[in-house]
């Protein structure tokens, strides 16, 4: 790569206007006020230098009976004392200030990097590619700010310092600087150099890393906490985890000893730069060019312009190499979904015997090349429940998710009485719905919160929280705890109630029932329930979901029975569609699902 290029790519890289403009953003007082100490602590660290060159000068020339010299000598002792002082108390506030701005910009990009990833829809959530941005992205939320900020304003700092050591060495000798930056500059190279490879290994390593992670994730969480133990799982995965972290580290470390290797030289360069300097000083003082006041300050101030040089050299290397996290969230807060979900405005009708119409509907999942579905014809009335069934992959709970608006259809119209779903503001459509979902999550909050959930926009109610509870058949268990419905779910927290998985869906059923939506899904949400449950459940299901309309997915005969009009699923397509009765008649596929069954709690 040519210098130029190499220049241009790590300017790209630093990306310092848009970080500044994101640190502006994120908290514009704390950052001019850092700003101010930082100068104001610049200026009195010259200050406080060159009334030292003062001080000395006045010594070396004050001869051992001379009367003004001592209150002359205090006065600038005084001086130099108070310009310490104030220069230490500064420092102080200043570190302070830029702990505020670094923990504010880094608040600022974790709720930026969540928005954003609540905000996407469902198909980010399938490309590996879109974790690793995802996963650098909310490394950069976390110390990654602090880091950068304070290193940015380290370096603003230390090159206002230099300023004001230059101006020193200027006043010594002009040529010191330049020689001293040669030396140094191969250093920074070296660095900026090193830095980029390791960007370019850590974005290679994103997805290993993520690897490392899930397995750290599998053997310290309590999800596969029982699997683990009972087919010994542990072991292996410890080894898994092991030899990627193995592999992650050997390639850092090896990048690390080229990079330490080519600066011991470079190094050992800026040393023999001091050196250089140090012998070109001593002899001006011998041919009487340079004061003792010029040596002494020389003393001081060179080797602080070269620690300065180093650490400017060292904090752009961290500036770069943290870059890549920022530039992540960047990218993140970039990603636009398919659809734009701002640009349709127009309301939901009221009208209250609306009908959910799926018109020739296909679809093929972003990721995937086979279709999913293919020319779906169906409908939802109101006031009505259908059935969905069809064997393990059918395509039954694709067909909910188009129906939820996580994903479009590829061809074809879900419609909404005459209404295409896609001229709806998605959220609030999406209100419209109440949905169980086959992998319903367990929520570490309070019951009364589980409930709450189905409709969150609404204050709490806790008198319909405990209808949908009775509904579901959780009010039983939520009432026997001390706490009732302010009882924390799960053992995540402290005082927290671990309950069954079938209990676990009954509060996922409760939330469903709580929401006040217009059409209620149920995918798979009996499964876990015991049969007393389920059937005390269905037997009673019209009168539990009013006059909403409704939709059943599962693979039992008791509870799709109860439906108005069932519609079998094969390989993506509408095979057969009727009452149960009619299907059973027909001796065809449905009836081939059950046929193992009577009429009663059959599975297939
Ligand atoms: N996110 C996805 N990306 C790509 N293909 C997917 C995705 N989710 C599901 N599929 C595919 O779509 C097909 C239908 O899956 P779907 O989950 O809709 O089936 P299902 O009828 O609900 O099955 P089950 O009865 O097991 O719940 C499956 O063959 C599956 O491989």
């Amino acid at each position: 790569m040519s210098i130029r290029r190499k220049i241009s790519h790590i300017k790209h890289s630093l990306n310092l206007p848009r970080i500044i403009s994101l640190v502006k953003t994120a908290a514009p007082r704390w950052l001019y006020i850092s700003l101010t100490l930082i100068v104001l602590e610049t200026l009195v660290f010259f200050a406080s230098l060159y009334l030292m060159k003062l001080l000395i000068d006045i010594v070396a020339k004050t001869t051992l009976h001379s009367t003004e010299a001592p209150t002359e000598i205090i006065r600038f002792v005084i001086l130099s004392g108070v310009a310490g002082v104030l220069y230490f108390v500064l420092r102080s506030f200043s570190a302070y200030s830029i702990e505020v701005l670094s923990t504010k910009v880094s608040e600022y990009i974790n709720n930026k990097v969540h928005e954003k990833a609540v905000d996407l829809q469902l198909s980010f959530y399938e490309s590996p590619s879109y974790y690793n941005v995802l996963k650098r992205a909310l490394e950069a939320g976390t110390d990654k700010p602090g880091l950068l900020i304070t290193t940015l304003i380290e370096i603003v700092k230390n090159f206002l310092s230099l300023a004001a050591v230059a101006s020193v060495l200027l006043l010594i000798n002009w040529l010191l600087l330049p020689i001293i930056t040669l030396f140094v500059l191969p250093t920074l190279l070296i660095r900026l150099k090193y830095s980029r490879k390791l960007n370019i290994l850590r974005i290679a390593q994103t997805s290993m890393e993520r690897k490392s992670g899930y397995f750290s994730n599998l053997i310290t969480t309590d999800t596969a906490a029982k699997e683990i133990r009972t087919y010994s799982l542990g072991g292996y995965l410890r080894q898994k985890f092991s030899d990627i972290r193995y592999t992650l580290l050997k390639e850092k470390l090896s990048l690390s000893l080229k990079r330490t290797q080519l600066e011991v030289f470079t190094t050992a360069l800026s040393y023999i730069g001091i050196f250089f300097c140090i012998g070109f000083i001593a002899l001006k003082a011998v041919s009487g060019e340079t004061s003792t006041g010029d040596i002494t300050l020389f003393l001081v101030a060179f080797p602080q312009a070269f620690t300065l040089l180093q650490h400017i050299a060292a904090g752009v290397s961290v500036v770069y190499q943290n870059s890549i996290y920022i530039n992540s969230a960047f990218e993140l807060l970039e990603l636009q979904n398919h659809f734009d979900q701002h640009a349709q405005q127009e309301c939901i009708p009221s009208d209250e015997s609306v009908s959910i119409r799926l018109n020739n509907v296909r679809f093929t999942y972003p990721h995937s090349e086979k279709e999913t579905l293919s020319g779906i014809n169906l409908t939802i009335p109101s006031g009505k429940i259908i059935g969905l069934v069809g064997l393990n992959g059918a395509g039954k709970s694709t067909l909910i998710k188009l129906l939820c608006r996580l994903y479009d259809p590829t061809e074809g119209q879900i419609l909404w009485g005459d209404t295409d779903i896609r001229a709806f503001e998605p959220q609030h459509y999406r209100k419209q719905l109440g949905i169980v979902f086959q992998d319903f999550n367990k929520y570490s909050f309070t019951a009364g919160e589980n409930i709450f959930f189905g409709n969150i926009n609404d204050p709490f109610n806790l008198a319909r929280a405990k209808d949908a509870a009775a509904k579901s058949g959780a009010a039983s268990f939520i009432e026997s705890f001390p706490n009732a419905y302010d009882t924390t779910m799960g053992r995540t927290f402290e005082d927290g109630r671990e309950v069954s998985i079938g209990q676990w869906q009954k509060l996922a059923l409760a939330r469903c029932f709580y929401s006040d939506a217009r059409f209620l899904i149920f995918d798979e949400a009996s499964s876990a329930l015991d049969a007393v449950s389920e059937k005390e459940l269905f037997s009673t299901f019209r009168e539990r979901i009013g006059n909403r309309g409704a939709v059943i997915i599962s693979h039992r005969r008791s509870a799709i029975l109860h439906a108005d009009y069932i519609y079998v699923l094969s390989q993506g397509q509408i095979i057969e569609e009727g009452t149960d009765e009619q299907l059973m008649q027909r001796n065809g596929a449905y009836a081939n699902l059950f046929k193992e069954s009577t009429t009663e709690a059959a599975d297939y």
